[in-house]
């Protein structure tokens, strides 16, 4: 059987609701799935690398990837660009390996509107305030940019409706699991098998 192109899944949802933190525990379990690094103006945190957490590019940089079209989407987000790498995610789903995105929900639709046969995941907090606590908690923002994310948060939410599936990160093992099982279904999709087995049949089956 021939080779098939990767699935791209799309894993977005509220600053805070902890798609970094998913993405992280999916990643441990060696999964056969590979990670897009997006490029960002923003500030390295302690401890993040360039080319692992993300590219660390200065605005003129970004800017200039926008013009060369060298980006899948980007966004603008709480004053900071952010933008997915276009030709690792076609190499990588040429390569016939599935690629997953982690990035925020204005950059999710516009990947909708280029790659519509694409998996799109929105997580969800169990609640506003359990959220508003994550963002707290994780201690990296001011008061402000924490009142800015939080109505961000819930703008984003009413988009939920543009998404394939929902999973609510309650508990990190929980919703990962829910994930897996969304790769899984993914992959069982008989629009998705079919192909390969119409090059085998022939056109008249
Ligand atoms: N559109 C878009 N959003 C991204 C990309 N990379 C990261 N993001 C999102 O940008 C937002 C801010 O990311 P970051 O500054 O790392 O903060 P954190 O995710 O809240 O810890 C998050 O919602 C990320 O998912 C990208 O390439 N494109
Ligand atoms: N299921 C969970 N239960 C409790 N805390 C969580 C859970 N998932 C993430 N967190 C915490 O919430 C905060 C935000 O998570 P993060 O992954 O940075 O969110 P995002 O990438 O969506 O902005 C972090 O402090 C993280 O440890």
């Amino acid at each position: 059987m021939e080779k098939e192109r990767g699935i791209l899944f799309v894993l977005s949802g509220p600053s805070g609701v902890g798609k970094g933190t998913v993405c992280k525990a999916l990643r441990e379990q060696k999964l056969d799935i590979q990670y897009s690094v997006s490029a960002t103006t923003r500030q390295p945190r302690e401890g993040e690398r360039h080319g692992v957490e993300y590219f660390f590019k200065t605005k003129e940089e970004f800017l200039s990837m926008i013009e060369n079209k060298e980006l899948l989407e980007w966004a603008e987000y709480v004053g900071n660009y952010y933008g997915t790498p276009i030709e690792y995610v076609n190499r990588t789903l040429d390569e016939g390996k599935d690629v997953i995105l982690e990035i925020e929900v204005q950059g999710a639709l516009q990947v909708k509107n280029i790659f519509p046969e694409g998996v799109f995941i929105f997580l969800t907090p169990p609640s506003l305030d359990e959220l508003r606590s994550r963002i707290v908690g994780r201690g990296t923002e001011t008061e402000d940019l924490i009142n800015n994310r939080m109505s961000v948060a819930k703008e984003e939410i009413e988009l939920m409706k543009h998404y394939d599936y929902s999973v609510v990160n309650d508990e990190i093992d929980s919703a990962c699991n829910r994930i897996k099982a969304i790769i899984t279904t993914e992959h069982c999709r008989v629009d998705r098998v079919r192909p390969k087995y119409q090059k085998i049949l022939g056109d008249d089956q």
